[in-house]
């Protein structure tokens, strides 16, 4: 659905030189400092996934996603989308993807919302009827009715999301690439958001790509991710696999049905953080040792009751990759 070919994007910028002339002399010079902003991104995703693209401020994704919607050409390397080239065959490709960038809006700023709608068919040729039965779907998912008249510009950031998203479906794409959608929002909007994408995904079978920084948009959404710094991918695969890649411990939390007694020797992969009465809770490396030899040599210490496991945080595995 989605392929990018060994992307590279290269932005060069002309030197400003100080000093007399200093505009005419930049004008004419041809000395440029180059930023390799993404270097040889690779990856395909299938119909119905939904994934998570990653990483640090300035490490590429907005110009990995201006790439894959054809706003940016690659300096070298290749994109297809629903089987066209968004550089290429421009036309074709847009009628089958949405775009949503948290930080701009694509809406009419001083228009009422619903004439960005009227215009936005228009462009992408949407029949009247397709229209009103799509905006109708739309309106009542994310609530558009309660601003419908109101200027873009006076939208709470909530509702100009709402709005932005409803205006890169009205051509019922298959594929969305959304940036950021949920910047700067409240929980409550955030989690009426992350519904909806999640509708889109599930029930709508739309194919997403979703750049973050809320770890919770990873957690709760997305079953891959993939990992940006410096311009390169630095991991692809399951928000799971992404823990056990990083090795961070994972807490157990044991309440035995007596005293227990802890060996002489402890087992190296485990460490035991607290213990009081009944309960012990330990840190173990699942990489290391797997849940059910854990549990087997926490069995040797006494008769087990009951456990409980907490993975480890996602913000610190973010950490750690960053
Ligand atoms: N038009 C441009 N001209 C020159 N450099 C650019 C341009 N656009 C982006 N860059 C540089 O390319 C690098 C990647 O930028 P990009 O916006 O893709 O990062 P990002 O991962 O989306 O970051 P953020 O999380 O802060 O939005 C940065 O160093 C940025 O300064």
């Amino acid at each position: 659905m989605i392929e990018a070919n060994n992307l590279y994007k290269v932005f060069k910028t002309p030197v400003v030189r100080e000093g007399r002339f200093s505009g005419l002399r930049t004008l004419f010079a041809r000395e440029y400092t180059r930023k390799e902003a993404v270097r040889g991104i690779s990856f395909q995703i299938e119909q119905g996934e939904f994934v998570g693209y990653i990483g640090p401020n300035g490490a590429g994704k907005s110009t990995t996603i201006k790439m894959l919607t054809g706003i940016l050409h690659p300096t070298t390397g290749e994109v297809v989308v629903g089987g066209y080239n968004p550089h290429q065959e421009r036309r074709k490709a847009v009628r089958n993807l949405g775009v949503v960038f948290g930080q701009r809006s694509q809406l009419w700023w001083d228009l009422p919302v619903k004439d960005s709608y009227d215009i936005l068919a228009k462009m992408y040729n949407v029949q009247e009827s397709d229209k009103r039965r799509r905006i109708d779907q739309l309106a009542e998912l994310l609530d558009l009715y309660e601003f419908w008249t109101t200027p873009v510009r006076k939208l709470s950031l909530g509702q100009r999301m709402r709005a932005d998203l409803a205006a890169a479906l009205l051509h019922d794409p298959d594929v969305l690439f959304l940036d950021e959608p949920t910047i700067g929002l409240d929980v409550n909007a955030k989690r009426n958001i992350r519904r909806f994408l999640k509708q889109l995904n599930e029930d709508f079978g739309k194919t997403i790509l979703l750049t973050t920084h809320d770890m919770d948009d990873i957690e709760q959404l997305c079953n891959r991710v993939m990992v940006i710094n410096h311009g390169e991918l630095t991991f692809d695969g399951t928000a799971r696999s992404l823990r056990e890649t990083i090795g961070l411990p994972t807490e157990i939390r044991v309440t035995f049905r007596g005293p227990f007694q802890l060996p002489d020797t402890l087992d190296p992969a485990i460490r035991v953080t607290n213990r009081e009465d009944e309960i012990v809770t330990i840190e173990a490396n699942r990489q290391e040792r797997s849940t059910v030899d854990i549990l087997r040599e926490l069995g040797t210490w006494g008769e087990i009751d009951d456990f409980e496991m907490k993975e480890p945080d996602f913000e610190e595995i973010i950490h750690k990759v960053y």
